[in-house]
């Protein structure tokens, strides 16, 4: 393979786009301090103001600022994160900091997609719209937030309840969506509630030869049973074409916690007094959260088997009514209509909006009651989200520039509202 390596010494926006990639800011320890005085600079070149604000010691958020010519009207909001999930370097066939781009232009890079593309992306369709002088009517801001990977507590949690943010007036946000293998661009109008659920069993230890009932092995064996059923029932909707993904609850085992360690591994002969195992469990916004409760009370996890569980909800997605919130794609939304419009302006298609699978920062903002669509334009690449060899193409993400700059010129010129 054949480096580029006389491009990557100019400056273009796919240089820009590997530099900003280079930095690691995946956790455990992400570098915020490196790309955040990157984007500065960029923000200076294009004509952005900026201002940086540390909720959490050590974990910035970044907002930069172009104002619109009537500060009467609602401003608009374009966010991505700044962290990674950690890459397993020596299973990638390019080095995960690298930004490698092939040949034949795949850029190789842990948050080349995720969610890197789109941070860049921004700042190069507002470079462009500035060139062309273009003056948005509407105040566009970008943010650049820590944490959304580990949960977004220090980071756009705080940020979305702060004065800074209420005092920035938001009429409609957008935020990461995720690739699109086919065609069609795919855009995200709502979340699964993350839970994480910790279930431990506890029981008379035991001489590993002996046969006896009510081991905290045998009975915590018989939850994880019941729940691979409950699974299985969840995913044959999906196998079924029934349901999206997204759209069943999904329960999947994360981890097994149990044996007495010895110097060599573990205690063969021992029954152990006490096994846990934990699980990731998403609820699709229609899911009946009381009914899941008590599905794990009586049946997942039940006093009778000597069983105990911990349940915590990973951030609220729901009203202050308890409804889930979904920003609404249809005509009653303007600015539904506006971003729709703006991509078919670029020949691009739309796929019928989802729910995503996971979870990102956008909850913190449709719970204040702000439109929010999540949104990452890469068509005809394949979803490698937290997978290895995380890429993208040279030209598809040149063409994502000229989708936003159709979008936020578009946004920011709405007039009513
Ligand atoms: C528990 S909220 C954590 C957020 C995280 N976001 C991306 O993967 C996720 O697991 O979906
Ligand atoms: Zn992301
Ligand atoms: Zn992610």
């Amino acid at each position: 393979l054949q480096s580029h390596s006389k491009e990557e010494e100019e400056d273009t926006p796919i240089t820009r786009f590997q530099q900003y990639l280079r930095f690691n800011t995946a956790h455990p320890n992400p570098n915020y301090t490196a790309p955040i005085s990157f984007l500065l600079d960029q923000a200076r070149s294009i004509g952005l103001t900026s201002r940086t604000i540390e909720f959490v010691p050590g974990k910035p958020v970044l907002l930069l600022t172009w104002l619109g010519s009537n500060l009467n009207l609602s401003s608009i909001l374009f966010n991505s994160h700044l962290d990674s999930v950690p890459a397993e370097s020596e299973k990638w066939i390019h080095p995960p900091f690298s930004a490698h781009r092939t040949i034949d232009g795949h850029i190789y890079a842990r948050g080349a997609q995720d969610d890197k593309c789109i941070g860049v992306q921004y700042l190069e369709a507002i470079r462009n719209l500035k060139s062309r002088s273009f003056s948005p009517l509407r105040t566009i801001h970008i943010s650049y937030v820590p944490e959304e990977e580990i949960g977004g507590f220090g980071g756009m949690m705080k940020f979305a309840a702060s004065s800074e943010f209420k005092d920035l007036n938001l009429g409609f946000v957008m935020d990461e969506g995720q690739a699109s293998p086919g065609d069609e661009f795919r855009v995200f109008y709502a979340e699964r509630t993350p839970w994480h659920l910790a279930i431990r069993a506890n029981g008379m230890p035991g001489h590993g030869a002996k046969l006896y009932d009510n081991s905290a092995m045998e009975n915590l064996m018989k939850s994880v049973e019941l729940i691979s059923r409950f699974r299985e029932s969840q995913f044959d909707f999906v196998k079924a074409g029934k349901a999206a993904n997204s759209e069943v609850i999904s329960v999947n085992p994360v981890y097994l916690k149990a044996g007495t360690p010895s110097t060599t591994g573990f205690v063969m002969n021992m029954q152990p007094s006490e096994a846990e195992v934990g699980y990731d469990l998403r609820l699709p916004p229609m899911a009946d959260p009381v009914a899941l409760k008590k599905r794990i009370a009586e049946e997942w996890a039940p006093s009778i088997r000597n069983m105990t569980y911990t349940l915590k909800q990973q951030g609220k997605l729901t009203d202050h009514l308890g409804r889930p919130i979904m920003t609404t794609t249809n005509d009653t939304n303007p600015w539904w209509s506006i971003f729709k419009q703006a991509v078919e302006a670029t020949g691009g298609k739309l796929a019928k909006p989802e729910i995503l699978i996971s979870t990102t920062d956008s909850r913190f903002i449709r719970t204040l009651g702000i439109p929010v669509l999540g949104f990452s334009p890469m068509i005809n690449t394949p979803i490698l989200v937290h997978d290895h060899n995380e890429f993208l193409k040279d030209t598809v993400f040149m063409k994502g520039i000229g989708v936003y700059e159709s979008v936020i010129s578009a946004l920011s010129s709405f007039e009513a509202a």
